[in-house]
């Protein structure tokens, strides 16, 4: 079942990491509190790694159980191991090399160079027998049940490597597949589906600067998610946008600002 989006509206997109990681250290510390470990899926792209810095630069990191903490990835760009472009690359500088991580909780996506070489299918299918190991009973499928998942939005709406109209948002049984022909660079990636992104409790899309309103307003006017796939990016218990003014400046006034404003 879908969950409504909750929008919050940030002045400018520093605010909007800083808010963000203040938020996510919050989320992790309550879902340590009561579950003992918390997950997160991470996202690239410059607002996923802006929340990253904010969260390393941030004095309350130190609430976290950074060894009791799991690390996924939301898509990932099929390039060799330590390549510069890759998502995990960019998140280990950002903050994962700064912390006391667990390094057997940090699920990074396959490289091209690594154990199942170019074959992206085969690296895909290798992520998905990962997340179903590391489901349990009380999961509702072949996905663990994140606490947090996180995805940035492209100004064509895509989320992870999920592209309008390309298959893999199409994709309704597998948690994970490879990306052929993508539009953005580099054309080869793997990726959660749908499914395993709704897999989540909380679904968080990321959006700031003025190219992406268009793609704001369109994913919240009840676009489909074929067309639009940040429309069918939700969340178990809870989905929340995260934009700043101008991200948030082509929204229609039933959504932002506030009806009762
Ligand atoms: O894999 C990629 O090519 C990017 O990481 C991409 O998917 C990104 O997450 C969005 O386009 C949002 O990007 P920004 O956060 O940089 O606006």
């Amino acid at each position: 079942m879908s969950t409504a989006p909750q929008l919050v509206v940030h002045r400018d997109k520093e605010l909007m990491a800083q808010a963000a990681a203040a938020r996510l250290i919050t989320r992790i510390v309550d879902a340590q509190a009561s579950r003992g470990s918390a997950s997160v899926v991470l996202t690239g792209g410059r607002n996923g790694n802006g929340l990253l810095a904010a969260l390393a630069a941030a004095p309350a990191r130190d609430a976290v159980d950074w060894s009791r903490l799991d690390l996924w990835w939301g898509d990932e760009r099929f390039l060799p191991e330590g390549d510069p472009e890759r998502n995990v690359t960019q998140a280990r500088e950002a903050l994962l090399d700064s912390v006391p991580l667990d390094p057997k909780r940090v699920h990074a996506m396959p490289a091209s160079d690594g154990p199942y070489g170019t074959d992206v299918d085969a690296a895909a299918a290798a992520y998905a027998e990962e997340l179903a190991r590391a489901a349990g009973p009380e999961n509702h499928g072949p996905v663990p049940t994140f606490d947090v998942l996180m995805l940035g939005v492209g100004p064509d709406t895509h989320v992870a490597s999920l592209f309008p109209e390309l298959p893999a948002v199409r994709e309704l049984d597998r948690t994970v597949v490879g990306v052929h022909g993508a539009p953005k660079p580099p054309p080869t990636r793997v990726t959660l589906t749908l499914p395993a992104i709704r897999a989540a409790r909380e679904v968080w899309l990321l959006a700031a600067g003025e190219d992406k309103a268009q793609a704001a307003a369109i994913a919240l006017s009840g676009a489909g998610e074929i067309q639009a796939p940040a429309a069918g990016a939700y969340g178990r218990s809870r989905t929340l946008w995260l934009l700043d003014a101008a991200a948030a400046s082509q929204l229609p006034r039933s959504l932002y600002p506030p009806a009762s404003a």
